[in-house]
């Protein structure tokens, strides 16, 4: 087991790439079962996530050979094989072969999914939708059973607009009968990418990006070439990092209107933002960063997923924030380890109260979650002194090589090795 080892304090500059999005990969990949002939899938990033995705379309009876980020898929001899446990619960996406394999077999039988523990993230939506286009759905033993005769098109509206239940029904409907309406449908732009996906194997989407996604069922996919959007989230966490520690930092790769919530807040904290077609240039000021108010919200509002990384930056800014995170009730598993780092954060709700500016001291801390993890890689680097983070295969979902795009930015960052009393310790913590 490894340990991420920061020492604080260096500045970042010159250029980091982005890679391609964890949150439309985990989609694509399922995606590709539905296609009759070969599907490739380009620029995908290099994360745990995307290896395990692999590995289950492997087990079902699929090729997918992954050479460097891209990805080639012959579905032709894919089985419903029923996948109740094992890799499906190390992550979250695991639940888009839920849509993708109704979609082609008219059945499965999944787990029910992993991922971040955030709070409650039930998938009553999604299979709203599946038996909204006639498809049966229990849940025996921790795993979901679904099977239709046939799919029938039809009316579905989100009571709660998820951008998984929006992928899932989509990954369904292209092989239902007739035409599903998804109405209140998410708006990432991951959904926009999935349907791209969809539309090059001979899908019928119109409205997707919209909150009305009309999709006419066809008999047949066939495989197609896609390459994959940006990571906005991976891009979003350099410009944090940026603002927190860059000199002339050049994030390339980035579709800049992904962010724009991003941009905003961190201009109105007087950090200097330049943009250009497909690059974003961060400079931290020389003075002291202002404090902000963040309110997470759905797509275009500011993204949850950026929301941990963000409140470590807020510790360095002159006064007192507040974040609230409006669509996971728990996500400030992060809070207790910003504060061992010296941080003046308290929870209420919904909310972290965040009084600066104040210089974080390196520390021993653990990472629960993917985005906790991002959240301490920023305090680390801020940091005076050492930081040690463990729980970094959190980190590992999300973040293609972290260690060597930091380093090569300046960063004094490293992996070591656990030995066996830091594992018990880190185990029973
Ligand atoms: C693999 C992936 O793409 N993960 C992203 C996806 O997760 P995910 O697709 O799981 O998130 P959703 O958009 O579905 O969830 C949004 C909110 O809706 C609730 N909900 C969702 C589904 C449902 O059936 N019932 C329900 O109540 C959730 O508990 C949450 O409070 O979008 C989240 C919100 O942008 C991001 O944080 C995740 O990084
Ligand atoms: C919450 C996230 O991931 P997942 O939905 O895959 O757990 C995330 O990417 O921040």
């Amino acid at each position: 087991m490894e340990k991420l080892m920061i020492a604080g304090g260096q500045p970042l500059s010159g250029t980091v790439q982005v890679s391609g999005a964890k949150n439309s990969a985990v989609a694509l990949i399922p995606a590709a079962i539905l296609a009759e002939s070969t599907v490739t899938i380009d620029h995908l990033p290099n994360i745990s996530d995307v290896a395990i995705l692999r590995d289950l379309l492997e087990e079902i009876g699929g090729k997918a050979e992954l050479d460097g980020t891209t990805l080639t898929v012959h579905p032709e001899n894919m089985i419903a094989m029923p996948l109740p446990n094992g890799r499906v619960k190390k992550l979250r996406a695991s639940y888009y072969l839920m849509g993708a394999m109704l979609g082609r077999f008219k059945k499965a039988v999944i787990g029910l999914p992993g991922g971040c523990n955030l709070g409650p993230r039930p998938i009553d939506q999604h299979i709203k939708g599946f038996e909204a286009l006639g498809a049966k759905v229990t849940n025996e033993q921790g795993a979901i059973y679904l099977r239709a005769d046939e799919l029938i098109g039809a009316r579905i509206y989100l009571d709660v607009v998820s951008v998984g239940a929006t992928i899932n029904i989509m990954l369904a409907a292209v092989r239902a009968k007739g035409r599903t309406v998804i109405e209140n449908a998410a708006k990432e732009p991951e959904i926009i990418d999935v349907a791209t996906l969809l539309t090059s194997m001979g899908a019928k989407i119109k409205g997707a990006g919209t909150d009305v996604i009309r999709i006419d069922g066809v008999d047949e996919l066939h495989g197609c070439y896609h390459s994959i959007i940006p990571d906005r989230i991976e891009a979003g966490t350099y410009m944090i990092m940026g603002a927190a520690v860059g000199k002339d930092l050049v994030i390339d790769n980035v579709i800049s209107q992904h962010l724009e919530s991003l941009i905003a807040k961190l201009r109105e904290m007087g950090v200097t933002i330049e943009t250009n077609e497909d690059q974003v240039f961060v400079q931290a000021p020389d003075k002291p960063l202002k404090s902000v108010d963040i309110k997470t919200l759905v797509y275009p509002g500011f993204p949850t997923d950026l929301q941990q990384p963000f409140t470590s930056l807020l510790t360095k800014a002159a006064g007192s924030s507040v974040v609230t995170d409006t669509i996971y009730s728990a996500r400030f598993k992060h809070i207790d380890e910003l504060r061992r780092m010296g941080a003046n954060v308290k929870v209420e709700g919904r909310s972290a109260i965040i009084n600066g500016p104040l210089k974080l001291q390196g520390a021993k801390v653990k990472a629960s979650d993917l985005r906790a993890g991002a959240s301490l890689v920023v305090a680390g680097l801020m940091a005076d002194g050492i930081t040690e983070i463990s729980g970094i295969e959190h980190i590992d979902r999300g973040y293609e090589k972290l260690v060597e795009k930091l380093s090569s930015l300046g960063a004094d960052i490293w992996r070591e090795e656990m030995d066996v009393e830091e594992m018990k310790e880190v185990e029973s913590s």
